[in-house]
């Protein structure tokens, strides 16, 4: 039987020590403000973008709603992006992913000024992450982190194998596990013998996007599995990558879907909007 590591318990904590930061900074006048666009309303991107205002107004972050028509162009996404740069009043800036096919998710991501970059998804967020210096931290992985630490779960010396290469997850996600000390592998849709390499992770981290894929056998006995997956099973339930079922008694550790890694995803974007005005 695995440890199932609670994600919504976890997330509630470090929402109500960023909600006791938040009061403090109101005491000495200082507010913290998240900018959040979505473009379009891919019904998905609505569910999260909801959770991260309810997330706001529980930690005491005052958020702007900006829910732009799918016909919007790029150049007006840009020069939202710019006059909220220039805003000093916001302090955070998120564009919601993904973009309608006619928007260069890249320019548009560039284009938010680094200090603001609360997802951590800018080239220079993403550079400071891989060399060591401070910024924002991609919201998932760090999250990942954090609900390692806060279940005693080492990392230090550890096999730590991830399963998908995105910007957004497998890659930072890689770079955080380094530099707590683990061995990293990082497995994609080119590598030889999946299994093989899954069956050594003492972590395994899986962001692939597909559903119940990994089952009982790419794991070790005892191995701590984490499911980065949003998926939905063939009844339309919300499930991860992971068949949990199958991999559950098997696993030391392992993440529910959902209530594992989504939860702290919010979490993690409202400890960055927080830290960001603290330093
Ligand atoms: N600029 C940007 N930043 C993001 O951080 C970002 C994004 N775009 N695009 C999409 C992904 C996905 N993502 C999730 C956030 C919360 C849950 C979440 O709260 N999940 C709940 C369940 C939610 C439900 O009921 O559908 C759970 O796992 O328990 C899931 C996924 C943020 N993303």
């Amino acid at each position: 039987m695995a440890k199932i590591i609670d994600g919504k318990k976890i997330s509630q904590e470090i929402k109500d020590e960023l909600k006791e930061r938040v009061a403090a900074l109101k005491e000495k006048g200082v507010e913290v403000t998240l900018a959040v666009i979505q473009v379009g309303n891919n019904p998905a991107s609505t569910v999260y973008v909801g959770n991260k205002k309810k997330a706001c107004a529980y930690v005491g972050i005052r958020s702007l709603a900006y829910e732009l028509p799918e016909e919007t162009t790029e150049a007006e996404l840009l020069e939202l992006v710019e006059k909220l740069n220039k805003d000093d009043s916001v302090n955070g800036i998120l564009v919601q992913l993904p973009l309608p096919n006619h928007i260069d998710e890249d320019k548009v991501i560039k284009t938010i000024a680094p200090e603001k970059d609360v997802d951590g998804f800018h080239p220079e967020s993403v550079g400071r992450l891989s060399i060591g210096q401070k910024g924002f931290v991609s919201c998932t992985p760090a999250g990942i982190i954090q609900l390692l630490k806060r279940s005693d779960i080492e990392i230090d010396g550890k096999e730590c194998v991830i399963i998908g290469r995105s910007n957004i997850v497998g890659k930072p996600m890689s770079m955080l596990l380094l530099r707590e000390n683990g061995t990293v592998t990082i497995c994609h849709s080119h590598t030889k013998d999946l299994k093989e390499v899954t069956k050594r992770a003492d972590i395994l981290i899986v962001a692939i996007g597909k559903t119940k894929f990994v089952t009982a056998d790419y794991i070790k006995e005892g191995a701590v599995v984490i499911d980065v997956g949003m998926d939905r099973d063939e009844n339309g339930k919300l499930c991860g990558d992971v068949d949990y079922a199958d991999v559950e008694p098997k696993a030391g550790a392992i993440t529910p879907v959902p209530g594992g890694v989504g939860p702290m995803t919010i979490a993690m974007l409202m400890h960055n909007c927080v830290s960001s005005v603290e330093e």
